[in-house]
């Protein structure tokens, strides 16, 4: 053996030891620790830990008060000299935040900020939420939500614990691993296996930002108490390599599990959900397309659930649609409607657009489906195109393209001549001006919906729109494009997003204490939705109300969703029960109680008065007797 074989086979046994030895030490402390917290039955005093006394307040992010907290529950608190001696009031902390929020230049920093708000101030991030919807909803949601998710791992600061992540090696431990959860009982779960991220593709566990992202709006736009919202990542693995071979990535590193372990994996998550929280509603969000209709399929009827992608699409696009119809002055059984995009979005909105079509339009089932063209990555969806079909996709396959197939969007605009053409794709661009001028050409009033996200994969942008139709577009995009100037006049587009649906979904179910979420109470929500304009609105073309009324809108779509319910036998609220004079799940079907004003008024009422709205406790008397019995003191 030469000295150098030697010396590094030396060398290699050496750190081997040194390894085993740090291994060791570290287990045995770790153990030691472990065992010493397990058997600590002494009692600190008060304030002596950061989990006891007036610090514990400070270090919950649902009692925090930041600099709010008056001279007495800071005498009486033990705060005094942990917290800055100004006394300010939540707006002006809410000024603090949005100058600091100023002061950085990359949207990932501002989202990272507001982030660490929410972990550590509940009430005031809400506060700012709710206040100014319009600057923060894309910092906190669509778009940014998306770079926050490709970079998960990355930004990602232990000692907050926004949501579960439940791995697929630990499917026999549900229960346990589910009884880890500090807070309330949820009522609302945003459950996302990170298979297919906005128009991302597979982001595997870096997802977990999406759920948080959709449970923040539920709570700024419908008022549901943050502490009963979850937030939860399946861990399935994921296909991505960059992933796979990112040093930094936080998610089991194997490939995504077959359709056998990946449904056994999520029927024992949907029956452990049942088991601890029985009322708990799921809503399942950004799994990929054939996942995202067979659990929708599989658990729809069985648990309290919904699909954003499909059904919560479906709807808001329908209800821009509603509007976008009356603009066009074409009848509705006129129109012809292209897809761009045949996934779990596509479908879900030409489903139901053919509802519409059917109850609103007059309809038969075939004329209806003859009104929707859906194209994917290989054409026009046909029958005898030569591939096999998955099930989604059949329910609007052609067949009277006489054997003829059409591959570019141009073939496929200039066969179909469409009146509207939508965009769920992910493929940024790809309405490019020949397209979009074609619309002008087919149509006085072409409907074009590039519905992608984030911004950058929509399919075409507002500006590039008006100035390809001569300012005749009517437009809807997912990722909220900015005003633009046509010919002296500002237009705004419209935000398509689900955002405007799912809150109030969610509320209007839960305050039924609906058993499921049905087809009706889906389609009301779009209806409901369309109707919301108010006369400004109207007259400047909008599609969807203002971002701002975003709350008023969900109370809306809540009491309609209640009142579905009601309808068909779904609903168990006493209160709502005894208003409408009707019984515990049993189907209400009169017309005239169910849409008298004062009823209604007092279902509206109803709902709102159950939101919650972010403030600190205003009584100082219950605040700080409150607190002192939270913090033991
Ligand atoms: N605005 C909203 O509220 C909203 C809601 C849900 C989804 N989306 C967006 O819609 C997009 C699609 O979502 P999904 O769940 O349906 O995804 P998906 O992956 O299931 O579907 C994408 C579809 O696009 C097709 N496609 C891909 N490349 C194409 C090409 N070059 N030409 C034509 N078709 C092509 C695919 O074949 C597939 O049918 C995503 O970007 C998502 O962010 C928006
Ligand atoms: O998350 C969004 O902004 C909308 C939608 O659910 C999507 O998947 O794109
Ligand atoms: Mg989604």
């Amino acid at each position: 053996m030469s000295w150098k074989t030697w010396f590094g086979t030396w060398g290699v046994k050496q750190a081997k030891e040194r390894a085993a030895a740090e291994k060791a030490s570290r287990s045995t402390s770790q153990a030691t620790i472990i065992e010493e917290i397990k058997n600590d039955d002494t009692h600190p005093a008060p304030g002596t830990t950061p989990d006891t006394g007036g610090v514990a307040i400070i270090h919950s992010h649902h009692l925090n008060q930041g600099t709010s907290f008056s001279a007495r529950a800071r005498d009486e608190l033990h705060l005094k000299g942990l917290v800055p001696p100004a006394q300010e009031s939540i707006q002006r902390q809410e000024d603090r935040v949005r100058a600091y929020l100023n002061t950085l230049s990359s949207p990932l920093e501002k989202h990272v900020y507001l982030g660490r708000l929410r972990a550590e101030d509940t009430a005031l991030f809400y506060r700012v939420v709710v206040d100014h919807l319009t600057e923060i909803t894309p910092l906190i949601y669509t778009p940014v939500v998306g770079e926050a998710c490709q970079k998960f791992s990355l930004i990602y600061t232990p000692g907050t614990v926004e949501g579960l992540f439940l791995s697929i090696a630990d499917k026999d431990n549900l229960d346990e691993i589910l009884s880890n959860w500090p807070y309330h009982a949820p009522d609302i779960c945003v459950m996302t296996d990170g298979s297919r991220i906005l128009g991302l593709g597979d982001l595997g566990l870096n997802g977990m930002g999406i759920p948080i992202g959709k449970l923040s709006l539920y709570v700024a736009a419908a008022g549901f108490d943050p502490s009963k919202t979850l937030p939860v990542t399946l861990d399935m693995g994921t296909d991505t390599e960059k992933y796979l071979n990112d040093p930094l990535y936080l998610g089991t590193r194997r490939k995504r599990p077959a359709d056998e372990e990946f449904y056994a994996f999520v029927d024992a998550v949907m029956a452990a959900f049942k088991r601890k929280w029985p009322k708990l509603l799921v809503q399942f969000e950004d799994f990929s397309s054939e996942h995202a209709f067979g659990c929708l399929e599989r658990y729809r009827n069985q648990y309290l659930t919904f699909n954003d992608d499909i059904q919560g699409t479906g709807a808001v696009i329908l209800a821009g649609f509603i509007n976008a119809i009356n603009l066009s002055r074409t009848p509705l059984p006129n129109h012809r409607v292209l897809f761009f995009g045949a996934g779990s979005a596509g479908v879900g909105v030409a489903s139901q657009l053919k509802e519409h079509f059917i109850r609103a339009g007059g309809m038969s089932e075939d004329a209806a489906r003859d009104a929707f063209w859906l194209v994917d990555s290989k054409g026009l969806v046909t029958f005898d195109r030569g591939d096999k079909l998955p099930q989604h996709k059949t329910l609007f396959a052609r067949r009277d393209n006489e054997g003829k197939q059409y591959k570019s969007l141009k073939e496929v605009l200039e066969y179909v001549r469409p009146t509207a053409l939508i965009g769920l794709s992910s493929q940024g661009g790809a309405f490019g001006e020949e397209a979009v001028r074609a619309m002008k050409e087919f149509n006085e009033r072409p409907i074009v919906f590039p519905l992608s996200n984030p911004a950058t994969n929509a399919e075409c942008t507002f500006e590039q729109a008006m100035n390809w139709t001569d300012g005749k577009v009517i437009f809807a995009s997912g990722t909220a494009f900015p005003a633009y100037e046509y010919e002296g006049k500002t237009v705004e587009p419209g935000q398509g997003n689900n955002m405007y649906i799912f809150p109030g979904l969610g509320l209007g179910a839960i305050l039924a204490k609906a058993e499921h979420v049905s087809d009706d109470m889906v389609y009301q929500t779009a209806a409901t939705l369309a109707e919301a304009l108010d006369e400004e609105e109207r007259s400047h073309e909008l599609l969807y109300p203002h971002l701002t009324r975003i709350r008023e809108v969900s109370a809306l779509v809540a009491k309609d969703v209640v009142k579905a319910a009601l309808r068909e036998g779904n609903c168990d609220q006493e209160d709502v029960l005894k208003l409408f004079g009707a019984v515990s799940r049993q189907p209400f079907h009169d017309d005239a109680v169910l849409s008298d004003p004062e009823r209604n008024e007092a279902l509206l009422a109803f709902v709102k008065k159950r939101m919650w709205d972010p403030h600190y406790a205003e009584d100082e008397e219950v605040l700080v007797g409150e607190l002192k019995h939270k913090a033991s003191l």
